[in-house]
């Protein structure tokens, strides 16, 4: 992906985002119950992580001496200026990571990371650097809960379809993912409707009425396009 495309996608919230994927008939995009934990914006490509439900006999605390284990294998391989994306089948009893595992996705490069279920460790999460979104708290580890199979493959999260190099945005309301084929010009649209809606914000803060300022008339939009021309 492009840097200017990501750039653009950074700069724009989740709400114009989703707009603008609505209109090109797009309406399970936004990661809904997913909030962030630190403040900052993202946008990069997707890098998944599939987790199961754990079963008693598979998943102990051993499985950690592997450290090919699918959990660690997917901090330690997440491609720089990816977005770690982990499929917890919305489930939050156990954690999906901790703060050493984020850190290490902060020291690696990593563009963010994303869960449908918790994170443990979120006091020391939250001083990150990293983009950082989930649904909440949870201090158990994640095998009392999960079992991370698959890396890299299509996932379901917060029941939205996530395919790997999809991007995924992320502001202060949450997520929302722009499939790669639209990010283009999905970024470039997002970018222009931004800009006439800080003037149209604008408009209405000198006291228009919505009628025929919001959504602009033509008239409006005339006066709009000369402001910007000459200004
Ligand atoms: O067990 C985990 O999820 C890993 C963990 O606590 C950490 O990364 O600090
Ligand atoms: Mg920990």
């Amino acid at each position: 992906m492009d840097a200017r495309t990501l750039d653009l996608l950074k700069q724009a919230s989740t709400a114009t985002i989703s707009t603008q994927l609505l209109s090109r008939g797009l309406r399970n995009t936004f990661l809904h119950g997913v909030k962030p934990l630190t403040d900052r914006r993202m946008a990069g490509p997707a890098f998944t992580l599939r987790y199961i439900p754990a079963r008693e006999d598979l998943d102990v605390l051993s499985v950690y001496q592997d450290y090919d284990h699918p959990q660690r294998k997917a901090v330690e391989t997440v491609p720089e200026g990816h977005v770690l994306v982990m499929d917890c089948r919305g489930q939050g009893r156990a954690a999906s990571a901790g703060a050493i595992l984020a850190k290490r996705l902060e020291v690696r490069g990593a563009g963010g990371l994303v869960t449908d279920g918790t994170l443990r460790d979120t006091p020391a999460i939250e001083t990150l650097d990293l983009p950082v979104y989930a649904q909440g708290a949870s201090p158990l580890t994640n095998l009392a809960q999960h079992h991370a199979v698959d890396i890299n493959v299509p996932i379901g999260c917060a029941e939205v379809a996530i395919y790997p190099g999809d991007i995924l945005v992320g502001d202060g309301e949450g997520v929302v993912c722009v499939p790669q084929e639209l990010a283009t010009e999905v970024a470039e649209a997002a970018y222009e409707q931004e800009r006439l809606e800080e003037w149209i914000a604008a408009e209405i803060a000198t006291g228009k009425p919505l009628r025929g300022t919001y959504p602009p008339d033509r008239t409006t939009l005339e006066r709009y396009h000369q402001q910007r021309t000459s200004g």
